[in-house]
């Protein structure tokens, strides 16, 4: 791919008012999936956490965590890091492919913390602040960061304002503690704070599985646009206003993978979560057990009218 020039998250976040964002998800928010999620009326869509410096060492890691194409558009590549160095290194690797790079202070997993990453660096606002500064006098596109929120909303209004200070381009911030659980509730009150301390565009995340979701955010705190994670992988089409994944996206989904090439525990767990809320629980019982993407095919023609042979 030729280094042709991509829209720029900032572009949208500026020109559009309510925008739509899918998650940065971990094995999930990859190629196919991005464009799927295009189809549905979604705005900007963010890759999976990719880990910098293993990024910029290995042949193996470029090949197999980023791959996009024009269609991919805009694209935020969002990584793992606690040093400018490895961080501005791999933006820079694929700053002409990306539409902003995205720095990862919400990972809450155990492994990520010990590491120093993901949440830890919420704790760590001065390395934050030298990151953002490090990568944006690397790259020539948008810088942003995806927080959580403090127990205390006085550090998160701190840390949010030391990041303005050294020119973070926009912002995402979950509405959980570090150490809360995705079923917990979403704190309104501490986005709408982040929404009025900064001058920059701010996306809210955090149970958004609906459109009524998405109004009840944007009434709650007045952000410029919304993320959802699960709420995609159950219903890729929510952002079109779809309440349950219409089976035309399914379909889609299936082409486009196999289109693309897939491994098929990636294939078949997007499927269970699209058919979460469409199969009956004897049906989805069923299709849990298949293993192999030609036993999820041949399930999907005979129970569902998938047809293989259509484009
Ligand atoms: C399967 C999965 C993978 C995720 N991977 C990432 C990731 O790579 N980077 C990240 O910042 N957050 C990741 N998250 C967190 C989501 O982006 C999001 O912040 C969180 O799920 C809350 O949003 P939700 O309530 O819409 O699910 C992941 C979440 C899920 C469910």
């Amino acid at each position: 791919m030729s280094d042709r020039k991509k829209t720029t998250p900032l572009e949208i976040l500026e020109s559009k008012k309510r925008v739509n964002v899918c998650a940065p998800m971990v094995r999930y928010s990859k190629l196919p999936f991005r464009e799927l999620v295009r189809k549905y009326n979604t705005d900007i869509v963010y890759t999976p956490m990719i880990l910098a410096d293993v990024f910029k060492n290995s042949e193996f890691a470029r090949s197999s965590d980023f791959s996009t194409n024009y269609q991919d558009d805009p694209v935020v590549v969002q990584f793992a890091a606690n040093k400018g160095a490895d961080l501005a290194d791999a933006a820079e690797l694929v700053s002409p492919y990306a539409g902003g790079i995205d720095i990862n202070c919400g990972c809450p997993q155990k492994w990520a913390y010990q590491e120093k990453i993901g949440a830890y660096l919420m704790q760590d606002p001065e390395n934050v602040r030298d990151m953002i500064r490090t990568v944006k006098g690397r790259v020539n596109i948008p810088c942003s960061i995806k927080i959580r929120v403090h127990d205390n909303l006085q550090t998160t209004y701190e840390f949010v304002k030391r990041a303005e200070a050294v020119g973070v381009d926009f912002l995402t911030v979950h509405g959980r503690t570090r150490l809360q659980k995705n079923t917990e509730p979403v704190n309104f009150e501490g986005i709408k704070l982040v929404k009025e301390s900064i001058n920059v565009p701010v996306i809210a995340n955090g149970s958004i599985f609906s459109l009524k979701d998405a109004d009840e955010m944007y009434e709650k705190t007045g952000v410029d646009g919304v993320m959802s994670a699960r709420g995609m992988l159950q219903n890729p089409a929510l952002f079109a206003g779809h309440e349950t994944t219409p089976w035309e996206c399914i379909e889609e989904y299936v082409r486009l993978a196999l289109g693309y090439g897939t491994n098929s525990f990636i294939f078949h767990h997007h499927l269970m979560f699209m058919f979460e809320d469409v199969m009956s629980n004897a049906e989805r019982k069923t299709f849990n057990t298949l293993s192999s993407i030609p036993a999820i095919l041949d399930h999907l023609e005979e129970h569902w009218g998938f047809d293989s042979s259509k484009e």
